[in-house]
């Protein structure tokens, strides 16, 4: 009892410790606690990003496959649209291939009846317009049912295509001559006058007989009947 002031003293000091240690154990949990919560913050931080990532892996994969549907879309239209051009340049084509089919006398491949004739009209609405001359020449091979009959209708064409190049020949124009029947052709002559054309029907008669003579077999004698009519100028 009489040492007091010791005992109050140590109690003291044992107090002091006490707290010391308690703050201590404070300190040490709120440090635990903070690193706990630092950890979670993190983890779900963490979580988040990989979340976010994965968004962007997704669009991206999307956006991959979009670029892909567009090319083959693309490519579609490509093929689509060279797929339809070729089809209407064979179309176009065709449709020229029929219409000179049309025009074209099969065997002399000169203008038939009908686009001669179309010619001629044009030719005549032209000299009326011009007050120009205009002739035309007609002819038709002499006997050709007894050149068919005696020699075959083989050499009947051949005739006939000798009577082509020969009229080619003397106008140097393909599309002013053309076949209007079996044996009969027509030649255009714009700006020319009865004297020439006459001149000219001569000139086909003699081309007509020597080319046959030349191309066909000498017993097969190719003459010509041919008729000039004209259009002159005085009389528009
Ligand atoms: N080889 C051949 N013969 C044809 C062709 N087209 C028509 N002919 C023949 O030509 C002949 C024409 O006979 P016609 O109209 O009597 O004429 P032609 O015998 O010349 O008598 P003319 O005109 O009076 O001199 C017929 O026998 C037809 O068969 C053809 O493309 N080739």
């Amino acid at each position: 009892m009489n040492n007091l002031p010791a005992a109050y003293g140590a109690l003291q000091e044992f107090v002091a410790l006490t707290k010391k240690v308690d703050d201590n154990s404070f300190s040490h949990q709120t440090t635990e606690l903070k690193m706990k919560f630092d950890t979670t913050r993190i983890e779900s931080e963490n979580q988040r990003l990989i979340e976010n990532q994965n968004l962007k892996e997704q669009e991206l994969a999307l956006l991959e496959k979009n670029k892909s549907l567009q090319h083959i879309i693309l490519l579609l239209t490509g093929f689509i649209l060279t797929i339809v051009s070729i089809f209407a340049y064979k179309q176009v084509q065709r449709n020229r291939q029929l219409q000179v089919i049309a025009l074209t006398d099969y065997l002399t491949k000169l203008p038939n009846r009908r686009h001669i004739y179309a010619q001629a009209a044009q030719y005549f609405q032209q000299a009326l317009k011009q007050q120009s001359p205009f002739s035309v020449i007609i002819f038709d091979a002499d006997h050709f049912k007894k050149i068919n009959d005696n020699f075959g209708h083989e050499l009947g064409d051949r005739a006939l295509l000798t009577i082509a190049s020969a009229s080619q020949a003397l106008t140097g124009n393909k599309d002013l001559i053309g076949r209007i029947g079996g044996e009969e052709f027509l030649i255009l002559l714009p700006n020319t006058d009865a004297e020439r054309a006459c001149e000219l029907a001569h000139q086909l008669q003699a081309q007509i007989s020597r080319l046959g003579a030349e191309d066909l077999p000498a017993e097969l004698k190719l003459t010509v009947s041919a008729g000039v009519a004209h259009l002159s100028a005085a009389a528009q």
